[in-house]
């Protein structure tokens, strides 16, 4: 790196989550260097502390030093890639190789195209490097804002991982918990953005409170279903990752997804929804690729086919609605 290589833990992506996480790792006076992509961004956060794209609201400690230079991250050695989903393998390609170092994967998505959950990314962009998850309930300018919140943190790498990892990220109002499921931490987080848009439907359709609720619980039999023929635990997907995630995003017009779904609820088209913002909502990119993964394994997704349907403008919310409450009744039972 150009002036020193000080810090301990990089952030690889100055979107609202990446900018987050550096406020809380530099709450306590220790030094962060986060990879600002934006060029106007990298003077803006170093000479007036703020960051005023993608987090306005934060007044940036002073030991976060931004950097537009992806090879300044090369030697730091805990990385936090929070990138979008779609990002990830061309940015952490760009870093450079990085021997055993820990790349902790913060985006929340599958990859468009081939499938791929970030840690299979990450695998291939970065080979050698010491994998873990971070997530949860965590919406950003709340976690900037000092206020608490837990994640769940699943190490490839098992309970040694988690403890080096631990004392580099964890804050007294930062939780991070440890899993070994790196696999069930990922699929909470995907699938629950694309249920959140399904939530925001209901909301913008005026449909009412008992609805959400119980598309909230459908949906989370939708994300077990399919976390376990993909190899989660089951205790995963009912942790932070999963459930805890899935009821804050499913409950909010903070959440992207959910307002997404609210827009695409009250009759916009979800093109010109994203045509008109810099900011990702990521269940937009991942409920296609989810819906075909789910289809080729044969588990049962409805409302995932239904947001999927939406998004692609082959039917008007309220005939999407329509359908899925024309579905055959059948047991409650999660699975069959
Ligand atoms: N915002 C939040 O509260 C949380 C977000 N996340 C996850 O963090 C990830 C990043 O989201 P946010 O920080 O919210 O982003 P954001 O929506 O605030 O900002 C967009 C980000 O995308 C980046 N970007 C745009 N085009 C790019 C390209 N071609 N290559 C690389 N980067 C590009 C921008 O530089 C910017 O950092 C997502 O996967 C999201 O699901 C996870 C937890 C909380
Ligand atoms: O993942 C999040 C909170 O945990 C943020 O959700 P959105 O991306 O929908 O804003």
């Amino acid at each position: 790196m150009s002036e020193g290589n000080f810090a301990t833990v990089g952030v690889v992506g100055a979107g609202a989550w990446g900018t987050a996480l550096a406020q809380m790792l530099a709450s306590d006076g220790r030094e962060v260097l986060l990879w600002v992509r934006e060029s106007e961004l990298v003077a803006q956060i170093n000479e007036e502390r703020r960051n005023g794209l993608f987090l306005p609201s934060a007044e940036l400690h002073p030991t976060i030093r931004a950097t537009g230079n992806l090879a300044d991250l090369a030697q730091v050695p805990v990385l936090l890639m929070v990138t979008p989903a779609q990002h990830l393998g061309a940015v952490l390609s760009g870093i450079g190789r990085r021997g055993d170092g820990d790349l902790v994967l913060c985006s929340k998505g599958i990859e468009a195209g081939t499938g791929r959950l970030m840690a299979d990314v990450a695998r291939d962009a970065a080979p050698g490097a010491s994998l873990a998850v971070l997530s949860g309930p965590t919406f950003a300018h709340e976690v900037a804002a000092g206020l608490p919140t837990a994640v769940t943190l699943a190490c490839a790498g098992g309970e040694a991982q988690w403890r080096r990892l631990s004392a580099a990220i964890a804050r007294p109002t930062f939780r991070p918990y440890y899993s070994d499921d790196v696999a069930g931490a990922e699929i909470g987080g995907a699938v629950k953005n694309v249920l959140a848009i399904a939530c925001g439907v209901v909301e913008g359709l005026r449909l009412g409170q008992n609805a959400r609720a119980a598309l909230i619980s459908r949906g989370f039999a939708e994300m077990q279903r399919f976390g376990l023929a993909m190899g989660a635990q089951a205790e995963t997907l009912s942790g932070l990752s999963g459930l805890g995630d899935l009821v804050l995003t499913c409950s909010s017009t903070s959440s992207r997804n959910f307002s997404l779904g609210k827009a695409l609820g009250e009759g916009a088209s979800a093109a010109a929804i994203l045509a008109d913002r810099a900011t990702v909502a990521e269940g937009a990119f991942t409920a296609p690729v989810l819906a075909e993964i789910a289809r080729a394994r044969g588990v049962s997704m409805p409302i995932v086919e239904a947001v999927t349907l939406l998004l692609e403008g082959k039917a008007p919310a309220h005939q999407v609605v329509a359908q899925l409450l024309a579905r055959p009744l059948r047991a409650e039972a999660l699975l069959g």
